[in-house]
């Protein structure tokens, strides 16, 4: 059964037709990107899947599940989590203080609040282990505000994968990120676990054909081609979707 299922999914804005009948799977612990020009209708999947917009018509399954009417925040307690291009860090807390509420807000952390200091040992500890795996252990101590645009998308990167979950979704993961902090973070996204399934969109075709298993390719708000990444490769008319669409130039 796949994980997450969106099924002839449909949106408009202000009677402007968004997306249509857009259908795709995400299998457990697949890395499946969608890309598309701008505007395609990225960002829209991903809010409706997150339930930060309702979609007007289709459904949203989890392990076959339908979640289509629930709020988000009942999303990610069924294993959802998602970063969008926009940070959404507490800017006056240090690195180390946002990552300890992520995990403060995850069980079983808690219900274990009453705990008298030295707590949550084990809290630290794993807050250290994702900091140092993702290179900002040195910068622990830093306000969010002091970090360059790439640490701060690592960052929420790691407050994501702080809730434990199944599939984690990234908006444009890399942008605005500098070409070492790019390879750096397509190197760490490569190696996540595979308990978590990815749902990522992403520009950087570097970053696509080196992450990717499954792509689905959006064009103006409709699902033009899913499969694995040789075909989408290999497929002319993607090309022309993408030099005809206004895509950015490294895409
Ligand atoms: N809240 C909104 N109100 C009205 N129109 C919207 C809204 N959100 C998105 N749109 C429009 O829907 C279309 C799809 O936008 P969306 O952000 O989903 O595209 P995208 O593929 O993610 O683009 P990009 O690659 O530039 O991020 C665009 O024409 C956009 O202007």
């Amino acid at each position: 059964m796949s994980l997450l299922s969106v099924e002839g999914l449909g949106k408009s804005f202000d009677g402007l037709r968004v997306l249509r009948d857009v259908s795709f799977a995400v299998q457990p612990g697949q890395r499946h990107v969608i890309i598309g020009p701008n505007g395609a209708g990225k960002t829209t999947v991903f809010k409706c899947i997150i339930g930060l917009l309702s979609a007007d018509s289709g459904s949203i399954t989890v392990d076959g599940r339908d979640v289509t009417g629930l709020p988000a925040h009942a999303r990610v307690s069924l294993g959802m989590a998602c970063t969008f291009q926009k940070t959404s860090l507490f800017w006056r807390l240090t690195v180390e203080e946002n990552l300890h509420l992520a995990l403060l807000a995850r069980k079983p952390y808690r219900f274990r609040l009453w705990r008298p200091l030295p707590w949550h040992a084990d809290l630290r500890r794993e807050a250290r282990e994702l900091l140092e795996e993702w290179g900002l252990w040195s910068r622990r101590d830093h306000r969010v505000g002091e970090l360059s645009y790439g640490e701060q998308r690592m960052l929420e990167i790691v407050l994501a994968l702080a809730s434990g979950p199944r599939i984690l979704l990234l908006d444009e993961p890399t942008s605005g990120m500098s070409p070492a902090e790019t390879a750096r973070a397509a190197s760490l996204i490569r190696e996540l676990p595979r308990s978590v399934a990815l749902l990522i969109i992403e520009h950087d075709m570097d970053v696509v054909f080196s992450v990717a298993e499954h792509i689905t390719v959006l064009h103006h708000g409709e699902v033009f081609l899913s499969g694995p990444p040789e075909r989408v490769r290999g497929d002319e008319r993607v090309r022309e979707i993408y030099f005809s669409g206004g895509a950015r130039p490294h895409a």
